[in-house]
């Protein structure tokens, strides 16, 4: 017998389009699958202003092929300059559903991110009073924090002090990796999200250096020891609202991650959903797909659930194409290492 799960059309919480040819290769690859999603300002030059979320926001809907529907959730960028009259008009528009902290320096294109917050005091304060949510990059800087120790250390000496110094500001805790973001969203209320990637359920820091080394593994916050991934897994299923899907599909042409230097980030906009539905069949939690994917983060946005379906079919192993053309170069798209037989229906 055939098996197959219909959930509510999904939203990505968390997703990297960038711009010109590369959102044009990119963009349906999310579209096919993803009814909204809210989409990162790393853009070079960043997404600073309501006028040029705006502007990115007319580019994409340029983009999208006819036919697809799509609706890009815009964010803002965080500058140690942001204005907080602009900030609050672009969201009292309708057009900004969240602003993004970078710390300077934690990330791909963060350099216009934040180095002192007292400098964006202003803005929070606006945030908490409108209710507009911050979503947060929550790696700390400090070159003698071991990497794999960033995140941890962020939420203590950052995340936390902030969130204090802020009372209702809303904060969604993007892509957290370890059991030390997973315990701290846990005991905290309703004003505090979490996003969790579909390729931290995946592969923990081994996959990445073990056998050789990775590239498109590569990613930030990096992947951690398997108990993270564990944790990450046990709070994914859980059902619970504060932890909602953000894949993070971040796209970097192959030359520039098969580097020297390689580029942060992994591709799962194409596989997303046929992954996550393995990982959730996996820990016996199918049935709460809908509610990682498609409820909880609505419900933190406060948006309507979508209207439409996606329904999974499981059969044969999947063929996901190894590599989608973008234009500046192929672009792997992330291979998790074992079959997967769980297919979205056209
Ligand atoms: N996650 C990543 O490794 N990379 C993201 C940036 C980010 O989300 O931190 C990117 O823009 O490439
Ligand atoms: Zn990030
Ligand atoms: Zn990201």
């Amino acid at each position: 017998m055939t098996q197959t799960l219909t959930l509510r059309r999904p939203d990505d919480m968390h997703l990297h389009l960038r711009d010109g040819a590369m959102l044009a290769a990119v963009l349906p690859e999310t579209a096919r699958h993803f009814a909204r999603a809210i989409i990162m300002p790393n853009l070079v030059p960043p997404v600073v202003t309501g006028a040029q979320a705006a502007a990115y926001r007319d580019r994409i809907l340029a983009a999208l092929p006819d036919g697809m529907s799509f609706e890009p959730l815009m964010t803002l960028y965080l500058t140690e300059a942001t204005d907080p009259a602009d900030v609050a008009a672009a969201h009292a528009s309708g057009l900004v559903k969240a602003v993004k902290l970078y710390p300077a320096g934690a990330t791909t294109n963060s350099q216009s991110g934040v180095r002192d917050f007292d400098k964006v005091r202003g803005v929070l304060e606006k945030m908490a009073e409108i209710g507009l949510p911050l979503c947060v990059h929550g790696e700390v800087t400090d070159p003698s924090v071991d990497i794999f120790d960033r995140e941890a250390v962020f939420i203590d000496r950052v995340l936390d002090p902030v969130r204090r110094a802020t009372p209702g500001l809303r904060v969604v805790m993007e892509h957290i990796t370890t059991k030390d973001g997973v315990d701290y969203a846990r005991a905290q209320g309703t004003d505090l999200g979490a996003t969790i990637t579909t390729h931290h359920l995946i592969i923990n820091r081994s996959h990445i250096l073990a056998g050789g080394i990775k590239p498109h593994y590569y990613c930030l916050p990096v992947a951690k020891r398997e108990l993270h991934r564990l944790a990450l897994r046990e709070a994914a299923t859980s059902g619970e609202a504060r932890f909602f899907l953000g894949t993070d599909s971040a796209p970097h042409p192959d030359h520039l991650k098969e580097h020297a230097c390689g580029c942060a980030g992994c591709f799962t906009a194409t596989n997303t959903m046929s992954l996550l539905a393995h990982v959730f069949e996996e820990e016996g939690a199918l049935q709460r797909l809908e509610v990682f994917a498609s409820l909880n983060g609505a419900a933190f946005y406060q948006l309507p659930p979508n209207e439409g379906t996606l329904t999974l079919v499981k059969g044969d192993a999947v063929d996901f194409p190894a590599k989608i053309e973008s234009g500046a170069g192929p672009v792997t798209v992330f291979d998790p290492g074992f079959p997967v037989h769980w297919k979205v229906q056209d």
